[in-house]
């Protein structure tokens, strides 16, 4: 029996599938294959890395009702209409998350858009500071299994863990997710602030103080502070923030040059930017970085307006 599905064959989900299936069955869904099942690589996505043999591939989503547990890896504006169309094939399962970001037309998490569409399942959250790539060539990567079930949690993590890929377990969903959700979001603005060259000192202070709204948000909505201190809050934020295989930073960079960003990328951070803003808006949360990206995105301001504005905010207590 195949215990293990995952859902979405791009670069995230390829390379949890080739790990995963190292250890047993694992099956893959994409909504079109390609060439995928005659090259035995994902040459778009995850390129130079062979798929194993105990790797299945599948458009058909009742191929996977077999699996215990299936992973979601979809782009985040992309889950929720996906789980209008499909959420059949997914209850009463386990569901583990692993997209980064806030829906812009609900303001949810992929947690609570899988616990909506799917009342039957346990949901359960798998992030933190993993490029694809590193999670498929087999390097060592630690993320937050988070799971409110206190049966789940502990299999889930004995079943997702590998030699290679170290899982931490957490009960906080809330905490683990916006951690996830807003490095993207900070990760473009260092990314803008590499880009226009105003340095490393500037970088290092706009990650602190994207640190700090951050938390101020989680916080705000029941997360645990040590949740953003670990590997889903300030683990991915180091991470996306100083990395060059980060599309977020790299998409900030672009912004910050002067020059175009690239095409066809899977860029959370700009979605999520506005989402983020108006939840933070809706509850009087101060979140300046945040908005202030999500204002360049849009394009009401330029990274030089954004950044004047940023340092001309009243001064306060740290
Ligand atoms: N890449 C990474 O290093 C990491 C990514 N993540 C998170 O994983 C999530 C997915 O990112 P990633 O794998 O990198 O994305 P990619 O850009 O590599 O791939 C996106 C995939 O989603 C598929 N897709 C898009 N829309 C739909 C849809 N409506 N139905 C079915 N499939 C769809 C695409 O299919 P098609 O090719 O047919 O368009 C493609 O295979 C994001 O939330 C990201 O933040 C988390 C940790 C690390
Ligand atoms: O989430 C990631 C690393 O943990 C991947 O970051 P990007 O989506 O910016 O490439």
């Amino acid at each position: 029996m195949t215990a293990i599905a995952i859902i979405g064959a791009g670069a995230f989900g390829t390379a949890l599938a080739v790990t995963l299936a190292q250890q047993g069955p694992v099956i893959l869904w994409a909504r079109d294959l390609r060439d995928m099942a005659r090259d035995r690589e994902n040459r778009a996505r995850l390129p130079g890395v062979p798929l194993p043999t105990s790797l299945s591939l599948t458009q058909d989503l009742a191929d996977l009702s077999a699996a215990s547990i299936v992973l979601v890896a979809l782009p985040m504006q992309q889950l929720g209409a996906f789980l209008a169309r499909n959420a059949t094939h997914l209850d009463g399962r386990s569901l583990v998350a692993c997209s980064k970001g806030v829906d812009l037309a609900s303001g949810k998490g992929p947690s609570a858009l899988l616990a909506q569409a799917c009342p039957g399942a346990t949901v359960a959250v798998l992030t933190g500071p993993s490029f694809a790539a590193d999670i498929a060539r087999g390097l060592p990567t630690a993320l937050t299994l988070a799971c409110a079930d206190p049966v789940a949690g502990p299999a889930l993590q004995a079943q997702l863990s590998t030699p290679a890929l170290r899982l931490y377990r957490s009960t906080d969903l809330t905490g683990a997710e916006l951690g996830g959700a807003v490095k993207n979001v900070i990760a473009i603005a260092a990314g803008m602030v590499m880009g226009a060259g105003l340095g490393d000192s500037a970088r290092a202070a706009l990650m602190t103080r994207g640190y700090a709204e951050m938390l101020r948000l989680a916080v705000h909505l029941g997360a645990r502070p040590e949740t953003l201190a670990g590997l889903s809050g300030l683990g991915d934020l180091v991470l996306t923030c100083t990395s060059d295989l980060s599309r977020n930073f790299r998409f900030g960079r672009a912004l910050g040059a002067g020059s175009a960003p690239e095409e066809g990328a899977t860029v959370e951070g700009v979605a999520t930017a506005r989402a983020i803003t108006a939840l933070a808006r809706n509850r009087g949360i101060d979140m300046p970085i945040t908005t202030m990206v999500a204002a360049v995105v849009g394009g009401e301001l330029t990274v030089a307006d954004a950044m004047t504005a940023l340092m001309a905010r009243p001064l306060k207590e740290e």
